[in-house]
């Protein structure tokens, strides 16, 4: 069965072949892998077991491994040693210091507590609901005690879903962000808090999120992994160079350090989500469509994406804005590259034009994928370049 969709990937299938289901990205269609290649099938086409373990497939938000990841202190360590990032939440609430006092504050997804303790010891909050569903509850509960705040901080161990409050709270403040911002889904948990416990008047923190993109060379990492083959010890490996491309490049690489003279063009936003106003639905697809203006001569390797958030201050117009992206100080997100099968040389004055489609997975609940579609346009070199790539993230 020949199966193929403009501009995607063909892939040759015969009846009775096993396939692995990467993600069901629509009713319709199923990104597939199969024999070291990926590709689109019609779902009605595929029947039969799941690869899966069921009990997998009972538990598609995968809580244990999710949760189980954030009760030691690796994770923890790794986020407060991020200046950028636990520095933004800090001055927030430093200069909201006074808008804050007598405030109810729930703080979803507290970890070690940190950003309780900035408003219990920067402010004078009424009360700070400090919710956590990992174990590392159990040390947070001692940290509040042996730092003198258990008149302030109330430590709740459970799932923001199950919360049960005595009132609303007049802010709600979370740091929810995950690779490309929106992996982990955790962003589910927090609307779903605001829509339950944030007054109708309430702050959110972060108020905005927004995600950027921007076409970059990425030579070296493409060299290192494809290129490599072509005379390993003075052999010819080449003919190794298109699993190479599958392996390395068919999911995003979430840790890139993007460097701001490898890009070649002005970034752009693909997103921009009001925290106060978007729907828990939203959060299935969205959409985005790009134009870059190529400023310099280079090898189109890839685009590289981050995020950036900011926190509308309580009575100014101020905003504080936390950008992970390659002109500011680096995050533990780093940066994420999509890097394309093939390498394309653009000129000052090309145009990549095309759209960023993110699309969360209808089964596995933390997970998503993102469509790229682009288009080059080169007056100079008078031709035209199109295509598509789906990059699970990870499933
Ligand atoms: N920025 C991120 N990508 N992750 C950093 C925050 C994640 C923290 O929130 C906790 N957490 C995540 N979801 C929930 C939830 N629904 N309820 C309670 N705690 C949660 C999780 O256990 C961890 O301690």
């Amino acid at each position: 069965m020949e199966v193929a969709i403009r501009w995607l990937k063909k892939l040759s299938l015969s009846q009775g072949d096993k396939v692995l289901l990467l993600n069901a990205v629509t009713g319709e269609w199923w990104w597939v892998e199969h024999n070291g290649h990926c590709g689109y099938v019609p779902a009605n086409y595929l029947h039969g077991a799941c690869e899966e373990e069921d009990s997998d497939v009972d538990d598609p938000w995968q809580d244990e491994e999710y949760y189980g990841s954030y009760k030691t202190l690796k994770l923890h360590l790794e986020m407060l040693s991020d200046q950028p990032r636990t520095q933004s939440y800090r001055n927030v609430i430093m200069q909201n210091s006074q808008a804050l006092k007598g405030k109810r504050i729930l703080d979803l997804g507290c970890g070690t507590g940190i950003i309780s303790f900035f408003c219990a010891q920067l402010s004078e909050p009424e009360v700070v609901y400090a919710v956590e569903a990992s174990d590392i509850v159990e040390q947070t509960r001692k940290l509040v005690e042996e730092n003198g705040y258990s008149r302030v901080i109330q430590v709740l161990g459970q799932r923001a879903e199950e919360l049960q409050l005595p009132t609303k709270v007049d802010v709600l403040v979370s740091e929810w962000m995950g690779t490309c911002l929106l992996f982990e889904f955790m962003l589910e948990s927090v609307l779903l808090a605001r829509d339950l416990w944030l007054k109708e008047d309430g702050v959110m923190w972060p108020s905005t999120a927004r995600i950027h993109m921007v076409p970059c060379c990425a030579d070296r990492e493409y060299s290192s992994r494809v290129h490599f083959w072509d005379s390993p010890y003075g052999l010819n490996f080449s003919s190794l160079k298109p699993m190479a491309v599958q392996e390395f490049f068919s999911t995003p690489k979430p840790d890139y350090v993007l460097k701001p003279e490898d890009c070649l063009s002005q970034p752009c936003t693909l997103l921009d989500v009001n925290l106060k106003t978007i729907k828990i639905e939203a959060l299935e697809r969205m959409s985005s469509e790009f134009q870059f203006h190529v400023d310099c001569d280079g090898t189109f390797h890839g685009l590289t994406a981050w995020f950036s958030v900011q926190f509308q201050n309580i009575d100014s117009q101020e905003q504080v804005d936390l950008d992970t992206g390659p002109f500011n100080p680096l995050t533990h997100w780093k940066h994420t590259l999509f890097m394309l099968d093939q390498p394309m040389q653009v000129r000052t004055g090309d145009k990549i034009a095309g759209s960023a489609v993110f699309t969360r997975n209808p089964i596995w609940r933390r997970h998503l994928s993102v469509t790229i579609t682009w288009s080059i346009t080169s007056p100079s070199q008078n031709t035209e370049q199109n295509g598509c790539k789906v990059f699970p993230i990870w499933r």
